[in-house]
């Protein structure tokens, strides 16, 4: 039986969490330190150690199957290739900069103007959809110093929490893009390596929806029940286990992790007492 062929970024940001989301869908790897590519123990699957920048190119070449990798990167290097899922890690954006001091007003203030960039082909897509010309300057890393150095009069980087546009006495001006690490996969993939991917797809699916999610156990005053009820509409719908002590019912469902704050405000208003939250490892609907 043939083996899909993973790609996930040797070292780097996505290193840890592209490692973490195999484990967690069941795939155990054996893990040497420099070695570029690894058997599952028990899933037909490889995995290939890779550059980021390199994998839109493993991708169409069909060097590889499918690839845990920046979106912003698929963007910048390889616009064909399809995202199969998002994976909800490494968010950020990919935006261009001015220094502090610069009087900006449109993306018409670049005209003329030197960008660095990392991302030639995302920004200069940006600025023809907006007919400005300037004139790019690519730089592999440390892009944000470019202005302080005299290279150029903007930048073009991934920005996420914007500390380092800070340091640097730069401002956001225009944001290209949103990007978060994604599945994509192979344009060239086979029928047979198409049936693993979807059971790794379902498998990520139950992982993610797992970690949107928490488990809550609680304890109501049976007059109160309903109305505890009503704040907790669960899966389908809560489980309510009468207590050993007489008038009392324990509680159990699922919640959201954004609005848990809110809804555990909510039940304690509402009679709730001993409450548990406990986390959810994977969720099938
Ligand atoms: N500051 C950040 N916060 C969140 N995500 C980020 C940040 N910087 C980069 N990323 C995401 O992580 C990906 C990998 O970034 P990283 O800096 O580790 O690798 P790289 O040097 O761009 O790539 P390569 O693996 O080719 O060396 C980026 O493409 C982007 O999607
Ligand atoms: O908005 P922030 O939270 O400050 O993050 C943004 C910075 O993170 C990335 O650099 P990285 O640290 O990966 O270094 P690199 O340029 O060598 O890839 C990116 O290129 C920015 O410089
Ligand atoms: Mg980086």
């Amino acid at each position: 039986m043939s083996k899909l062929r993973i790609a996930v970024q040797k070292s780097g940001r996505l290193n840890e969490d592209s490692m973490k989301i195999l484990k967690d869908i069941g795939i155990s790897i054996d893990n040497g330190k420099d070695q570029l590519k690894a058997s599952a123990r028990n899933f037909p699957v490889e995995v290939f150690y890779l550059r980021n920048g390199d994998i839109p190119q493993y991708l169409k070449d069909g060097v590889v199957d499918v690839a845990i990798i920046g979106e912003n990167v698929l963007i910048e290097k390889g616009k064909d290739i399809r995202v199969a899922e998002k994976l909800g890690f490494s968010a950020c954006r990919v935006c261009i900069a001015v220094p502090k001091s610069h009087n900006y007003n449109t993306i018409k203030d670049l005209e003329g103007k030197r960008i660095a960039t990392s991302y030639p082909n995302t920004v200069q897509d940006y600025l023809d959809k907006n007919g400005v010309k300037s004139n790019l300057h690519i730089i592999n890393g440390s892009v944000e110093i470019a202005p302080n150095i005299g290279l150029a009069d903007a930048i073009c980087d991934i920005v996420s929490s914007g500390s380092t546009l800070f340091k640097n006495n730069l401002k956001e001006v225009e944001t290209i893009l949103k990007s978060e690490a994604v599945l994509a996969v192979s344009p060239v993939l086979s029928k047979e390596k198409e049936a693993i991917l979807s059971k790794i797809q379902f498998r990520i699916q139950s992982v993610l929806k797992g970690r949107q999610s928490k488990y809550i156990l609680l304890n109501a005053p049976n007059d109160k029940l309903q109305d505890i009820i009503n704040v907790l509409p669960g899966m389908k719908s809560p489980t309510v286990l009468p207590l050993a002590e007489e008038g009392w019912s324990s509680v159990h469902s699922v919640i959201s992790k954004n609005e848990f704050w809110d809804v555990i405000d909510e039940l304690k208003n509402n009679g709730a007492q001993g409450i548990l939250v406990c986390p959810i490892e994977k969720m099938v609907l």
